[in-house]
């Protein structure tokens, strides 16, 4: 079995796509059938448990709150990178949500922890080939547009991919056409239909705190921002920043997944000089999510019930 050495041209400089055979669709294939070994049902819907979002193990969080769970941890997994960050928990969580068979990952891959982004997005094309078609990915981002505080919930209805720009995508390097096409269009990343519901079902459900749509976008951290660098992103029409998540999504909708993406507001970004007293914090972002835990998990089962009932064999 080949090994995936998310380092190795990273570290010195390259492009990050020349070990790329070292996660090829034969090698993610032989990850899969370690995970298809160790689970009982296909998964339909992955969701990925963000900062924000449960992305640390303890009670009340999504993963937990999950029937008959099967929990693999990372450093279990074949060719899987592992957890840096603190509080990401580093594990494959299966069980029911909404009477239906998940997998969340309790902790996702960034950047900043010196794997290449498309390293940092291969789960996605794990739970592809373990069965999933339906992709929730959760986030803890800053807020950028005025009208944002803390707490509040904004559906990822587009991206700015920053990284893409600077010519650093996950998709790029050899295209394998099993995944999908060299040259995927991204217009619709985030599935329309699913924002619609996903909005009716906040107010359905009488969700805590306010919920609006926008577009995100991920830099490479792990530093936060400086005030010209929110009010550059600002003029540009970005609503949240975060580290996270578009890299992720590009690799969904490559393999055909269908997307939706959600951050929760952990910190009011600043932008103003004048304040000399706030500092955005780990801390803060991991703190917020807590106190929002139950709200976004009763919204994501709820947007797996509505998968369940409507979306799923539909496709
Ligand atoms: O995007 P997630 O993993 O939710 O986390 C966000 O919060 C962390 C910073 O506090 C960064 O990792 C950023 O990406
Ligand atoms: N880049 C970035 N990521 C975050 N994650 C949570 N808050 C922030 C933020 O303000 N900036």
């Amino acid at each position: 079995m080949s090994v995936c050495n998310g380092f190795n041209n990273h570290q010195n400089g390259s492009t990050d796509t020349d070990d790329h055979n070292g996660c090829s669709y034969e090698t993610l294939l032989q990850t899969a059938q370690y995970i298809q070994s160790r689970i009982p049902h296909e998964p339909k819907v992955g969701i990925i448990c963000g900062s924000g979002m449960g992305a640390y193990w303890h009670e009340g969080s999504l993963a937990e709150a999950l029937g008959n769970k099967v929990i693999i941890p990372y450093h279990d997994i074949p060719n899987f990178p592992v957890s840096t960050v603190e509080g990401h928990a580093g594990q494959l969580v299966f069980g029911t949500l909404s009477n239906i068979f998940v997998v969340c990952m309790q902790g996702r891959f960034h950047y900043y922890e010196g794997y290449p982004l498309w390293k940092c997005a291969m789960p996605i094309r794990v739970m592809k080939l373990i069965g999933v078609e339906f992709l929730i990915a959760t986030n803890a981002a800053g807020g950028i547009n005025t009208a944002f505080m803390e707490g509040d919930v904004m559906l990822i209805k587009d991206h700015i991919n920053m990284m893409g720009f600077a010519g650093n995508n996950p998709l790029q390097g050899p295209n394998d056409n099993r995944w999908g096409p060299r040259f995927p269009p991204m217009n619709r990343a985030y599935d329309a239909g699913l924002i619609h519901e996903a909005k009716q079902i906040w107010k359905q459900e009488h969700l805590e705190g306010r919920l609006f749509d926008g577009v995100y976008t991920c830099l490479g951290g792990p530093n936060f921002e400086t005030v010209a660098e929110l009010r550059m992103l600002k003029l540009l029409g970005v609503d949240a920043v975060g580290m996270s998540t578009v890299h992720e999504v590009l690799t969904a909708r490559h393999c055909d997944m269908t997307v939706l993406a959600f951050s929760l507001i952990t910190n009011v970004c600043v932008m103003d000089y004048q304040d000399h007293d706030t500092m955005p914090s780990h801390e803060e972002v991991m703190d917020v999510g807590k106190v929002r835990q139950g709200t976004l998990k009763l919204f994501v089962e709820k947007i797996v019930a509505y998968i369940a009932e409507n979306r799923l064999n539909k496709k």
